[in-house]
This record gives structure tokens, sequence and C-alpha cells, in this order.
């Protein structure tokens, strides 16, 4: 069912900083701030030869990072993606195997203006999840 790994989300309280550090740094290439109100969050892409990582940062009074954010407050791993081609037969069989899918289950439309879901992150060994149509 998994196919790539689309990227690797790290949240952090200071986007613009954080873009710095990879680009700077790191001499990463980064992609321009894109602000997803319907996610409450604000990203930045680091693009690498073999995958990319997400920088996200709290947008919104009622974002789903901030309490991550809250408990590790210099940021930190916030969740995997992984690719898969029909995310609607995805979504079917984890609920039949009992996986929760956050939300109400129908997918959003993510960063890259594909079809995004989430797994709770106490049913696959305490990461996040996020399955990526592509
Ligand atoms: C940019 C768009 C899109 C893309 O295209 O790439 C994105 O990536 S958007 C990214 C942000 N969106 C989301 O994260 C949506 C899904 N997340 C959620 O619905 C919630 O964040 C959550 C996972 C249900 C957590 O809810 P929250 O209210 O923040 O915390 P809880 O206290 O309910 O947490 C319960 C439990 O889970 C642990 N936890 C929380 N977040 C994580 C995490 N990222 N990784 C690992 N574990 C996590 C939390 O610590 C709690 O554990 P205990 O303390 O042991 O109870
Ligand atoms: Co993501």
């Amino acid at each position: 069912m998994l196919g790539r790994v689309n990227h690797v989300a790290i949240a952090v309280p200071d986007l613009a900083a954080a873009a710095e550090s990879y680009r700077a740094t790191l001499g990463a290439n980064i992609t321009e701030p894109q602000a997803l109100p319907e996610h409450g969050v604000t990203v930045v892409f680091v693009t690498l030869p073999n995958t990319k990582v997400e920088l996200l940062e709290p947008l919104g009074e009622a974002s789903p990072i901030a309490a991550f954010l809250a408990k590790n407050p210099a940021g930190g791993m916030h969740h995997i993606c992984y690719e898969v081609t029909d995310i609607i037969a995805a979504r079917d069989r984890l609920k039949a195997a009992g996986a929760r899918v956050l939300g109400d289950g129908t997918p959003k439309i993510g960063a890259h203006g594909k079809p995004v879901l989430f797994l709770h992150p106490k049913d696959f060994q305490g990461t996040l999840i996020e399955l990526e149509e592509v």
C-alpha cells in the first residue's frame, strides 16, 4: 500500500529562522513560505535529492501543531508522509484494520495540491503518519 516517503515534517517555533538555518548553514534549497489556513500551518519545503523536509509553523488560533510545540518548544520531528496511489482505498483498509483516521476521514488538499489524510500516532509506534495520494 505504501509508496515513497514524500516528506518528513519538523514543527518549528520560528519558520524564518528554521528556513535560514537550512539554507545558510546546511546549504539546502528551500521553497517560499506557503500559508495553509485550512491546515493551520505555514510551510516551507527543503528539497533534497531523494525526498523533502517540511518545516511547519503554527498559523491561526487552532493550529494542530500548537500542542506539539508547547511540549517541544524548540521544535521537533512531527510526522512522516507516505505516498499512496488510492487514498480512499488506503483509508478504508486502515479503518477496517482498526487504525484511527484523524478528522472526519475525508481527505483534505495538502501542500502539494493532492489529497492527504492523517493517522493517529498512538496507532503507529508514536509517529503521526500522513498519507498523500500521488
Ligand atoms: C501542510 C499541509 C499538510 C501537508 O500537505 O503536508 C500537513 O502536513 S499539515 C500538518 C499539521 N496537521 C496535522 O498534524 C493534522 C493531524 N494532527 C492532529 O489531528 C493532531 O495534531 C493530533 C495528532 C490528533 C494530536 O492532537 P493534539 O491535540 O495536538 O494532541 P493530543 O494531546 O490529543 O495528543 C494525543 C497524544 O498523541 C501525542 N502526539 C501528538 N502529536 C504527536 C506527533 N506529531 N507525533 C507523535 N505523538 C504525538 C501526544 O503527545 C499525546 O500523547 P500522550 O502525551 O502520551 O497522551
Ligand atoms: Co505534511
